[in-house]
């Protein structure tokens, strides 16, 4: 039997719909309200955590990849993140579609639930090393999900292990950051705004470690530009309304656009 319950022996025969599970995923588009609209608001959330299925598979992998100083693998799949981050920004303007008024026919179907319990979000920003303990106890009652966030929570995100790749490339790194509390957000450290300005003045000695280095500021770039792009539909369907999920909306979603994941890989700009 395989992932999907199709019976291996009947492969020959499996259709395309059933190799892509598609009697679930087409019919999983439930407009509580009845609303026209509600179909592009289903769907424009499907297709996003589809993508941060994808994202989130590619940055794992790569996270993997150099912790074992394969540098060029986890290259190629950072170049597919970034691809895959600019299909979640455009998608934002699909949704900018949808007017203030026709959100306000179908938002009081949508109860207290939010983007703010998008998990797959929070695994990315974990991934990105970006921590915050009151996230994993908006998942409490589901055990089985709680222990994937605790399990990535603690785990090192891209940065720490790009850290841990320089100290092994012979850069002198405080070693407090090699073996540190990986569920704290890094907060910078001037051993690593050292190394990384050596491997910015230095390009062709330390090819890949700026490879990297660059990938990562990417990644960051795209990962604000999205959620600029949230924050600011946001503000054009809701204004300043508080949000489903209890948080002052707008406000909120403008203040985490203040955190930097990498601020060394900014910092090294002034510098150069
Ligand atoms: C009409 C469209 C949308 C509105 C009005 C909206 C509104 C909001 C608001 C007000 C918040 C803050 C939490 C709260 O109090 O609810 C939020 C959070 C969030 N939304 Fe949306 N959103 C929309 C579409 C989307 C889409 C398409 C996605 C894609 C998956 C998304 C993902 C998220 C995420 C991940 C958060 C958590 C952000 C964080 O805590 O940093 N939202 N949204
Ligand atoms: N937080 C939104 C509601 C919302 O957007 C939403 C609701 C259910 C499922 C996903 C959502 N999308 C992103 O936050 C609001 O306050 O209108």
């Amino acid at each position: 039997m395989s992932e999907n319950g199709i019976h291996t022996d009947f492969r020959d025969n499996m259709t395309y719909g059933e190799y892509l599970n598609l009697d679930k995923l087409l019919t999983s588009q439930e407009r509580l309200s009845g609303h026209h609209d509600e179909m592009l608001f289903i769907v424009i959330h499907q297709v996003s955590e589809l993508w941060m299925k994808l994202i989130l598979h590619e940055l794992d992998a790569a996270i993997e990849s150099i912790e074992e100083d394969e540098l060029p693998e986890a290259f190629k799949m950072l170049a597919r993140v970034s691809r895959v981050q600019t299909q979640i920004i455009q998608a934002w303007d699909v949704l900018s579609t949808l007017t203030p008024a026709e959100y306000m026919e179908f938002r009081d179907s949508l109860g207290r639930a939010s983007g703010f319990q998008s998990y797959q979000n929070r695994l990315i920003e974990f991934a990105l090393g970006y921590k915050q303990a009151h996230i994993v106890k908006i998942y409490e009652k589901d055990p089985e999900l709680a222990q994937k966030l605790e399990t990535a929570y603690r785990a090192p995100g891209i940065y720490d292990v790009a850290i841990r790749a320089l100290a092994r490339a012979g850069f002198p790194i405080n070693p407090e950051l090699l073996m540190r509390d990986f569920s704290i957000t890094y907060k910078g450290d001037s051993t690593v705004a050292d190394a990384w300005l050596e491997v910015y003045r230095n390009v062709d000695k330390y090819w890949n470690l700026y490879q990297l280095a660059e990938k990562l500021v990417d990644i960051e770039d795209s990962h604000q530009q999205w959620r600029f792009r949230h924050m600011k539909t946001v503000e054009r369907i809701i204004g300043f309304k508080t949000g489903t999920g209890g948080s002052s909306g707008v406000k909120y979603l403008k203040s985490v656009l203040d955190h930097q994941f990498f601020p060394e890989l900014w910092e090294v700009r002034t510098k150069l």
